[in-house]
């Protein structure tokens, strides 16, 4: 590091645009994590069975504030999972109370509990016309589930043949690509002039394919959609630290307990609430774009969600002692992996304020 770098970082508290918290036992032993550096947080629908209508979300969106440690401020901003029966009037009354803050389409099969998502999107058309018209944002697993499909295409062939047609046939709606894997989702939401964003997680700035198999199987960084190639990794790189308004984080932070991951046939899924901040700072600093963090974490998300920047700050700190996390997190669901960059971290989030 140059000498005259910066020792001290100080930010608008970060959001987290996409995250898993699960429910019960599970919930509580991994919101607190979250709840630390962020301030609010896009929740996923997809628990067993899925957050469909305004009221499973409400009753939800309680379950999280009752297991957030006392005196925490954390906001759960909720979604719906999309079905082919999902009601218009139930997703334009949950935007008009303000609990609901965006519809999250599965497609049918793609990820973790996503076989009740959608297989033909004629007949979600009624509820997405609805949230063109309302204004309400569709956050979108981009990726087909085409048997025929190499794993490692799956999202460019989903941008050619679903989002690019439905974006041609709805200009009108927001379209949020949840966690953009490729160059293609980059170039893809750089070519969009309007209405359409893509949210990045923290391990797919840090781990290629190589990192799930090289040397053996690893299945803490088996998430979906799955890692990519060196050369995705860096356009991803670009985007984050480039300071684009249409890229912002999402850390789809996924906790599975280890014995579902470290098995014959293991869950897609990587835990980074607890370490994204440090990892994120690292990453930001080795492209030189320190500067560009805040814009990732903390301005573009709430400017594409039509949100006020939070007023808190957050200050991270970088020791020249390297600063630990635990390999583990245990919950009351069961032991849960803890994201390893595989780098030591010197970064950590020190100091919050208001
Ligand atoms: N990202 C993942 O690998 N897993 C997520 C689902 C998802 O976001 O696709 C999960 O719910 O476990
Ligand atoms: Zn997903
Ligand atoms: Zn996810």
């Amino acid at each position: 590091m140059p000498a005259d770098a910066p020792k001290t970082l100080t930010l608008r508290r970060p959001d987290d645009w996409h995250l898993h918290l699960r429910d019960g036992a599970m919930l509580r032993g991994v919101v607190a994590d979250s709840a630390r550096h962020f301030a609010r947080a896009i929740i996923m629908p997809n628990l067993v069975p899925p957050v469909v209508t305004t009221a499973d979300a409400e009753a939800y969106r309680d379950r999280i504030l009752d297991a957030l440690p006392d005196g925490s401020r954390f906001q759960p901003l909720m979604t719906l999972y999309l079905t082919e029966h999902t009601a218009a009037d139930d997703v334009a009354a949950g935007k008009a109370s303000g609990l609901i803050t965006a519809v999250k389409l599965y497609p049918a099969g793609a990820t973790t509990n996503s076989y009740g998502g959608v297989r033909d999107l004629d007949k979600v058309m009624p509820v997405l016309e609805r949230m063109a018209e309302i204004g309400l944002p569709l956050c979108v697993h981009g990726e087909v589930t085409t048997p025929e499909v190499d794993i490692f295409d799956r999202e460019a062939v989903f941008i050619e043949t679903v989002l690019d047609p439905l974006r041609r046939r709805l200009p009108e709606l927001k379209v949020t690509m949840e966690h953009v894997t490729t160059k293609d989702g980059v170039d893809y939401i750089l070519s969009a002039e309007r209405n359409l964003a893509g949210s990045i997680t923290t391990h797919h700035l840090i781990i290629n394919r190589n990192a799930i198999l090289v040397g053996g199987i690893r299945p803490h960084y088996y998430c979906l959609p799955v890692a990519k190639r060196e050369s995705h990794r860096l356009a991803l790189r670009k985007a984050a630290t480039s300071g684009d308004a249409r890229f912002f984080l999402g850390t789809d932070s996924a906790p599975h307990v280890d014995p579902l991951k470290e098995c014959g046939c293991g869950c897609a899924g990587i835990y980074t609430s607890i370490n994204t901040m440090s990892c994120l700072a690292h990453v930001f600093e080795e492209e030189g774009a320190l500067d560009r963090l805040e814009a990732f974490t903390s301005l573009n998300g709430p400017a594409w969600y039509g949100l006020p920047v939070n007023a808190e700050s957050i200050t991270l700190t970088r020791s020249e002692t390297p600063v630990t996390f635990p390999d583990k997190i245990q919950t009351g669901a069961g032991p849960v992996t803890v994201f390893d960059p595989m780098f030591p971290l010197h970064w950590v989030v020190e100091a919050s304020h208001g």
